[in-house]
């Protein structure tokens, strides 16, 4: 794209501003600034404004989950089952791991974050180290797709070779880049992070399938024989991957798509419920989730949307295919933003000061016909690590670990 291009295409949406710094770029950084004008989608900034208010919800209604009770009745059957597809190869895991461990006071990859005491014990090497359960008992490799983004694909190709894979065999590794998407201030005009380059973040975690597809590793894994993705976030230390319990469940219900749920503890626990909407599955983010949903009660006097999500998904890849091409709602999240000042110096700001736009997994299951909500016990499969101290943090991950006999 020439300069001419450029200009051209940021008229059309507002953003000339975005050339304000031009005469002071070197040649490259001008080239490199084309390039990003050229490959940035800035019609979500406008639809970002207007989402506030176009993200309306359809008539929410409770959808319950498989619960441990029957679960624990009918596991052998549905392990053999999931056991089954594993060894013939249908299953693949997607690690979502393209944040950082910013929260944790760390400039690193999230995954790189080393939670031991005694001993390092790094968050990939603690998710890798479940699926190796998984692989030891079927006796069959299975394919690992991990989600990196630009901020640290690098950092993470590079700890993960450097550490040998945890002992995973690297031939079933493959590694894709999540997109990009600009961040804005609250009027919709894109920032500049620095004077050659607008400043962007991951899309969210709903562009995973079709970063996958962009990549052509979602085509390859077809061709390989894949037909069920088993999508996680980087996290949660404890949680089970590919376990073949909840993939036997699911394929046995029938469904799209299986979701690993926990009873919430809390009213007001950060996490995505479980509901119907307009008679689809869906899940509500926790901070969309109105005060009166979650006060709702069902006949037998519990909570109504008592069931959250844990970022752990079993996607058939046939359905996938058939919302691959839609264009899921965006998300706008107030965040701080790194941007230029008046006088183009860079500024970190302390108070969050405009908007990032995210496309998040949990309106993929609203394309979907049908979900299995698949119930796990929360003390031995859900320690998320979002914090440093405190809920949801390092601390409460050790001490999860700790109950579930795992060494630190
Ligand atoms: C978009 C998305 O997938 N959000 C997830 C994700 O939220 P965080 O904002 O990353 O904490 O993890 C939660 C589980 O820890 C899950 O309940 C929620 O739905």
């Amino acid at each position: 794209m020439n300069y001419q291009e450029a200009l051209a295409k940021l008229k059309s949406y507002g953003q000339e501003h975005v050339l304000m710094y031009y005469n002071e770029l070197t040649k490259e950084q001008q080239e490199a600034l084309l390039t990003q004008i050229d490959e940035t989608d800035f019609s979500i900034l406008v639809s970002g404004r207007e989402a506030a208010t176009e993200n309306k919800k359809g008539v929410i209604t409770p959808l319950t989950a498989m619960q441990l009770p029957e679960i624990e009745a009918k596991k052998e059957e549905f392990r053999a089952c999931g056991l089954q597809v594993i060894r013939e190869g249908k299953v693949g895991a997607v690690l979502l791991a393209g944040g950082m461990g910013t929260r944790l006071g760390s400039d690193d990859p999230k995954g790189m974050y080393d939670i031991g005491i005694t001993k390092k014990v790094y968050i990939f090497q603690r998710l890798i180290e479940n699926l190796m359960d998984v692989v030891r008992v079927a006796e069959s490799w299975i394919p690992l797709y991990i989600m990196t983004s630009e901020k640290n694909h690098e950092a993470t190709c590079q700890f993960l070779y450097d550490h040998n894979y945890f002992g995973y065999n690297s031939d079933y590794v493959t590694f894709f880049k999540q997109e990009m998407a600009p961040a804005s201030d609250y009027n919709g005009k894109v920032y500049m992070e620095e004077k050659g380059r607008i400043a962007t973040s991951p899309n969210g975690n709903g562009g995973w399938y079709s970063s996958m597809y962009k990549w052509g590793i979602a085509q390859k894994a077809i061709a390989d024989g894949v037909e069920w993705l088993n999508v996680f976030s980087v996290d949660n230390v404890l949680q089970r991957i590919a376990d073949p319990c909840f993939i036997g469940a699911v394929l046995t219900a029938g469904c799209s798509v299986g979701a690993k749920v926990v009873k919430k503890c809390a009213p007001d626990e950060k996490v995505g419920v479980m509901c119907l909407e307009d008679g689809r599955p869906s899940i509500i983010e926790y901070y969309e989730l109105t005060e009166e949903l979650a006060a709702a009660k069902d006949e037998n006097g519990d909570p109504a949307y008592y069931f959250g999500v844990i970022l752990n998904y079993l996607f058939r890849v046939s359905d996938l295919e058939t919302i691959r091409e839609k264009k899921l709602p965006l998300h706008v999240v107030e965040k701080k933003i790194t941007c230029l000042d008046e006088n183009g110096e860079q500024v970190k700001p302390e108070k969050p000061n405009g908007y990032k736009y995210e496309q998040l997994v949990l309106d993929m299951i609203h394309e979907l016909d049908s979900c299995l909500p698949f119930e796990v016990d929360r003390r031995k499969e859900f320690a998320p690590i979002k914090n440093k101290t405190g809920v949801d943090s390092v601390e409460t991950a050790r001490e999860l670990c700790k109950e579930n006999g795992i060494k630190l």
